[in-house]
């Protein structure tokens, strides 16, 4: 039988975890898997990415996809737009990193050891929002680019900043945990919706292998990603609006219950809508959504209202990884 081909990004966050995925499929079917390198716009244009958008480094994968050139696309969860793709199947959510998100600050420092007016570095809405409503006068900065270009600004030789915030679930599947000086507590820092899980991909037309990857599939993980990402679609809000989502699945006395807590936070962080949900698994869906109606009851809209246009917010926010 020929290999699988896997189509991924060319980052090097994208060739770890793609990797990772390819391995599994392989240790759990004996099928080869081969890695096709997709050329994205993102990579190709020296346009700057924050003028392409996110979506750009999706659709090339999803592009290769259609047109048969690839098997199976492997993505960053968190960065998938909430509508479905038309011919295409999420055949599998594997079991996700830490979701929880990372402090790398000079000297080992934590959040609360850096004085006011420390330079924090970080291009995400959400945790711009979340470090401001933390009131410790911290001066954040936006950033863009690679991991590694981000921890350059702290570790590197031209530092120029005194601590970024990333993603530990990043820095895990590149090996580089060993430069976290604290792994943020989801009440200072609630993660993004379906932050640290990958979505597996392929044609739904392609029966044998949406039911080959199946065996990747976490069931907890899925029901939280489903929990977190139905309350982002009905806030109506994309990967870069500062919204925070995050389920935990936990044995309760009823069986299996899943936890969900939710955040829309204004930028400058003086308006801070924290909310939380539980249920069970199979509600996974109707949970989020009702802790969206929540968030909207309490004024969600009127924060999120100026940065819920696609163009306008990718504009400011890109991401390369
Ligand atoms: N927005 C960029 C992005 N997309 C996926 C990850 C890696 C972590 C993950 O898979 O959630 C990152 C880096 C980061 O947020 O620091």
């Amino acid at each position: 039988m020929r290999a699988l081909r896997l189509g991924t990004r060319g980052s090097a966050l994208a060739l770890a975890q793609s990797q990772r995925v390819a391995d599994a499929v392989q240790a759990a079917t004996g099928r080869e898997v081969e890695l096709v390198t997709v050329l994205t716009a993102g990579d190709q244009s020296s346009v700057p990415v924050h003028r392409l958008g996110v979506g750009v480094f999706v659709s090339a994968l999803r592009d290769a996809l259609a047109a048969q050139e690839i098997d199976f696309a492997v993505h960053s969860y968190k960065d998938l737009p909430t509508a479905g793709h038309p011919g295409l199947h999420i055949a599998a959510v594997p079991q996700r990193e830490d979701p929880r998100d990372a402090l790398v600050a000079r000297d080992g420092r934590t959040l609360a050891e850096l004085p006011p007016g420390a330079t924090v570095g970080t291009g995400a809405l959400r945790r711009i929002a979340q470090l401001h409503a933390l009131g410790l006068q911290l001066a954040v900065t936006p950033i863009r680019g690679n991991v590694d270009s981000r921890l350059g600004r702290v570790l590197g030789p031209e530092a120029d900043l005194d601590a970024v915030v990333l993603a530990r679930a990043g820095l895990a599947r590149l090996g580089r945990t060993d430069v976290i000086t604290e792994t943020l507590d989801p009440m200072l820092m609630l993660p993004a919706p379906a932050q640290g899980a990958l979505a597996v991909e392929c044609r739904i037309d392609d029966p044998d292998l949406v039911e080959l990857l199946a065996v990747l599939d976490h069931a907890p993980t899925r029901a939280a990603v489903i929990a977190e990402r139905a309350m982002l679609a009905t806030l109506e809000a994309g990967c870069s609006a500062p919204v925070a989502g995050f389920a935990e699945l936990a044995e309760g006395d009823d069986g299996e219950e899943i936890y969900l807590r939710g955040a829309v936070i204004s930028p400058d962080g003086a308006r801070d809508l924290r909310l939380s949900r539980t249920g069970t698994p199979a509600d996974a869906a109707e949970i989020g959504k009702a802790l969206a109606a929540d968030l909207l009851d309490l004024g969600a809209d009127s924060i999120l209202g100026p940065h819920n246009d696609a163009g306008a917010r990718t504009q400011q926010f890109g991401s390369t990884e």
